[in-house]
């Protein structure tokens, strides 16, 4: 079983950063004052309001959640709104999502070859069906079986990883963790997972050495996984 993260991994982080994070930017305060008594989007706002602390009105919530996008925090929250917002992008055919040349080929050797695949990403499950639904190679939602988001827990917390190998029905030894981020690598270790930790070079110019991948084995692109895993 492989279990993919997207942005960094089967994705690049200029996509999510220079296209989808100001589009929902831009795009939260209209879709508060439209939708912001639709119970879902309520919901997701009343939490935000909750963590603000202070009495918090909605221009206020747009602020925060703004805030939160400039900062890149990956809250549950913030994933939900942001899921909502980008399907009108996605829909109007604003753009699809980036997807590395190399990822969608091997996603489809591994479906075809009876490989259970999943994702597990900060993005919400929405976000994510959306972002495989429209990707640059196509419609990829078919190739996943499951999909995590934080809902399951944090990416950099070990029991998330464990939760996920029992939803899979699989022992962790039986899940391949897919990866940019080391911190999560090690959380999926942790958990009994083995892990490849994915170096783009697009996204990360500076290579990560044996130190800095902390004994995950490394792979550039996803044609180099086969070899190792
Ligand atoms: C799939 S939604 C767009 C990406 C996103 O918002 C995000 O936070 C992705 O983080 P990841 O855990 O995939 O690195
Ligand atoms: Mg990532």
């Amino acid at each position: 079983m492989i279990l993919t993260d997207i942005e960094g991994t089967t994705s690049s982080i200029s996509f999510v950063k220079d296209v989808l994070f100001p589009y929902a930017r831009r795009a939260l305060p209209g879709f508060v004052a439209a939708h912001g008594n639709d119970p879902e989007v309520r919901h997701w706002l009343d939490v935000v309001a909750t963590e603000h602390g202070a009495m918090c009105d909605d221009a206020m919530i747009v602020e925060t959640l703004q805030g939160w996008i400039d900062a890149d925090r990956k809250h549950t929250a913030l994933k939900a709104l942001q899921g909502m917002i980008w399907s009108s992008g996605y829909r109007d055919a604003d753009f699809t999502a980036h997807i590395y040349p190399d990822a969608a080929p091997a996603l489809r050797r591994w479906h075809e070859a009876g490989e259970t695949l999943a994702v597990y990403s900060s993005g919400s499950v929405p976000a994510q069906k959306l972002f495989f639904g429209h990707s640059d190679a196509g419609d990829l939602t078919g190739l996943f079986s499951n999909w995590f988001d934080t809902e399951v827990g944090g990416k950099r917390d070990a029991d998330s990883y464990a939760r996920i190998a029992d939803a899979l029905d699989a022992a962790p030894a039986e899940v391949l963790f897919l990866s940019d981020v080391v911190e999560e690598l090690d959380a999926a270790r942790d958990a009994g997972m083995r892990t490849i930790l994915v170096d783009r070079l697009d996204d990360y110019p500076t290579p990560r050495d044996a130190t800095a991948a902390n004994g995950h084995p490394r792979v550039t692109t996803f044609d180099q996984i086969d070899a190792i895993r």
